[in-house]
């Protein structure tokens, strides 16, 4: 039997769903569908054609169309939810849930049924409550939804370290733990760059201005664009995600993951170290945290509960 394309479906083709949906694209992922409400259909099947007419310039083969209709996103080996409202300067990403959720939660009842054995990544936010609304919906199993938060705050993170030291982003590792909120957790004892610790490098104060910069750094990209978020960056994530999953990388991504008793936490979905492959999350890694962590882990997760709390009934 001949082997087929990957299909990968982007849902919202706005800033994120559209600059993912390229560079999908752009790295011969797959050929993609990108989906908009029906009343954007045109603008969306426009965004597709440009993106595929870049291809003769750039040197990629993918298919990529713009639809309304959930019939062409058909049997998708991986799905992105970009869907919903973004925040604009003085709102927090919390502000985004009532809608949004509406939003997840329809988007998944299409999904589910057109692309039942499917991957879906979430992006939408408030997104670790957002990843719940849709893990319920979709009724998929854990492995296979999966959010999209910490691949980006440890960007931000490394991006900071490495103008601080003034050495390639290529060298610097670390994570980010906890949820996509400002209380989000930056592992300083678990960051090092070239495997030397950070914490033997930057001062402690800097360190501190780092790790306040990064648990904002989606703030300062709303403050600076006025109206909209991020994208550049958030859908580098995605695709990195998507590429771990499409090419069974297994590769070791901070992922918002369902945590059954992890870290202490039962029915909730948390930014977690988690080996991403061909099966989605084939595993949480559990490591080992000071009691000053713990606590700052415990206020993140609490944050996320109060949001999950005003969505999600609890499982039962
Ligand atoms: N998790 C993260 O790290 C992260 C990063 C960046 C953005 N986000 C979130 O991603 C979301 C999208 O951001 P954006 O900048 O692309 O916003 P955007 O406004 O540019 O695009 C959102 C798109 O979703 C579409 N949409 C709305 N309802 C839909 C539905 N039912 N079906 C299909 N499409 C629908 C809109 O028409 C729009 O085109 C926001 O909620 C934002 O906060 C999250
Ligand atoms: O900050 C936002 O509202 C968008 C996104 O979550 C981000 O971190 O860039």
């Amino acid at each position: 039997m001949a082997i087929a394309r990957k299909k990968i479906t982007v849902v919202g083709a706005g800033f994120t769903g559209a600059t993912t949906a390229l560079m999908l694209a752009q790295k011969e992922l797959g050929d993609v569908v990108l989906v908009d409400i029906p009343q954007l259909e045109n603008p969306t099947k426009g965004k597709a054609l440009d993106m595929l007419e870049a291809s003769p310039v750039q040197g990629f083969d993918a298919r990529i169309t713009g639809t309304s209709d959930y019939a062409d996103t058909q049997g998708s080996d991986i799905v992105i939810i970009t869907a919903g409202i973004a925040r604009k300067p003085g709102m927090s990403r919390d502000d985004l849930v009532a809608v949004n959720a509406g939003i997840v939660r329809s988007v998944c009842e299409s999904v589910k049924t057109t692309s039942p054995d499917a991957y879906v990544i979430l992006l939408s936010n408030p997104v670790d409550a957002m990843t719940y609304v849709a893990y319920q919906t979709l009724g998929f199993p854990k492995n296979r939804v999966i959010g999209q938060s910490g691949v980006l705050d440890t960007a931000r993170y490394c991006t900071f370290i490495a103008q601080e030291l003034n050495v390639s982003v290529e060298d610097v590792r670390g994570f980010v733990l906890g949820g996509h909120g400002d209380d989000m957790v930056p592992l300083v004892r678990y960051s090092n760059v070239g495997g030397i610790p950070i914490e033997t490098l930057i001062p402690a104060d800097r360190i501190e201005a780092i790790v306040q910069r990064t648990r904002v750094g989606g703030g300062e990209i709303v403050g600076l664009l006025g109206n909209g978020s991020a994208y550049y960056a958030p859908a580098a994530s995605l695709v990195q995600m998507a590429e771990a999953i499409l090419k069974d990388k297994k590769r070791v991504l901070p992922v918002i993951a369902l945590l059954q008793g992890e870290y202490g936490y039962d029915d909730l979905f948390l930014g977690v170290p988690a080996i991403l492959g061909g099966d989605g999350i084939e595993k949480v890694f559990e490591l080992e945290l000071t009691p000053q962590e713990q606590a700052a882990l415990d206020r993140s997760a609490e944050s996320v509960r109060a949001v999950v709390k005003l969505v999600a009934a609890p499982q039962g």
